[in-house]
């Protein structure tokens, strides 16, 4: 059997809230929990859901920018979880990490040159002797010109930041890179630059991707697969082409309708969601989407559904099987009862075929 790129087993991030002067515990913050998935080189997974729902933090936990809680990750059949300071400094060789402002995290007294040129000799890939030339290989591959290795970060816009920053990421040549939010900042039009960029780089360069993102267009645009998350876990995950046309969780087809979209006609379901994101701190019972959910029986009040593969998908609702199809007529988010009608019919169409 092949092995995953990246997997992950039981991830999980919890952030101790403190208060008062003694700063005592007062509670946590679930900002991932339980999460495993995997990925194959070459491929492109989205992490897709609302703000809060602790995207950066699965994905800063992948490469132990945040030191995980609990669970397991693994690059290749290396055990990033279990590396000391050392083994952990090497094998961020192989795992990079981009993020939405690269203006923070690219030093501003430093040239493009200077930037680049840093990790090259740090890990031993380039020597004073070919550092120019690799430089000068980084800089083509990102699209930008020659002249602009002299330059510093805030002569660039924010387009040509964000290729500084992806070309300090291949710098050292990972098989993985987590991208997080990378064209949330940018213009539209600069957004799908840097998008195709990534995706020529892909297929030029064969890394892995995890794309972090709460833009579903660009996310239906890049990516093979998509996981879902709400409140620290993962909901829903599928190939992009099945998530999209038949999402399973009531969560999934929330943030489909009400992501703005160029047809209309796409997608008929209005959101069936009700009600504002709870927050992490304090964890709902159940099925954590419960609260805001028109389907939710006293089952999903109390059981929290566990992730189970149905149809061709990998979902966390009771609900999964008896998803409302898209041939159903429009819905309204704002009846409940017709929605779990709705729900009942399908079942009972279901149970006599
Ligand atoms: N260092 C931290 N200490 C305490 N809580 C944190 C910390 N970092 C994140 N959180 C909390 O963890 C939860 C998940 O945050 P995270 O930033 O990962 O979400 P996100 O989905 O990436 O959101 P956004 O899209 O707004 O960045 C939130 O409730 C957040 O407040």
């Amino acid at each position: 059997m092949m092995t995953a790129l990246l997997r992950t087993e039981g991830l999980t991030k919890h952030f101790p809230v403190r208060r008062g002067t003694l700063r005592r515990q007062a509670g946590t913050v679930q900002a991932v929990t339980d999460v495993s998935f995997q990925l194959d080189a070459d491929e492109t997974l989205a992490i897709v859901g609302e703000s809060g729902c602790g995207k950066s933090t699965l994905g800063r936990a992948l490469l132990r920018l945040h030191e995980p809680s609990g669970g397991k990750v693994w690059l290749k059949d290396m055990d990033i979880t279990a590396l000391n300071h050392q083994g952990l400094r090497e094998a961020r060789k192989h795992m990079q990490i981009i993020f939405q402002d690269p203006f923070g995290s690219l030093n501003p007294r430093m040239t493009v040159r200077e930037t680049l040129s840093e990790p090259l000799l740090l890990h031993g890939l380039a020597t004073s002797a070919t550092v120019r030339a690799e430089t000068d290989r980084l800089i083509d591959l990102c699209g930008l010109a020659r002249w602009h290795a002299e330059r510093y970060p805030h002569e660039f816009s924010g387009g040509q930041r964000q290729r500084v920053g992806i070309a300090r990421a291949l710098a050292t040549r990972p098989m993985l890179i987590v991208c997080d939010e990378p064209v949330s900042a940018l213009d539209v039009s600069v957004q799908a630059q840097i998008v195709n960029l990534l995706q020529d780089l892909q297929r030029e360069l064969g890394m892995a991707y995890v794309f972090i993102s709460h833009d579903l267009a660009v996310v239906r645009h890049i990516a093979r697969k998509v996981a879902v998350m709400y409140l620290g876990r993962i909901v829903e995950e599928a190939t992009t082409e099945a998530l999209f046309t038949s999402p399973r969780h009531p969560y999934t087809r929330m943030l489909i309708d009400s992501a703005p979209r160029p047809d209309p006609t796409a997608l008929r379901h209005k959101a069936s969601a009700k009600g504002g994101t709870p927050s992490a701190l304090a964890m709902p019972s159940g099925c954590a989407f419960h609260p805001r959910c028109v389907l939710a029986d006293d089952r999903c009040r109390t059981i929290r559904p566990e992730l189970r593969q149905v149809g061709q998908s990998r979902v966390a609702c009771h609900f999964a099987e008896t998803a409302i199809s898209d041939n159903v007529v429009p819905t309204r988010a704002d009846s409940p009862a017709l929605m779990r009608r709705l729900a009942v019919l399908e079942q009972a169409r279901a149970g006599q075929k």
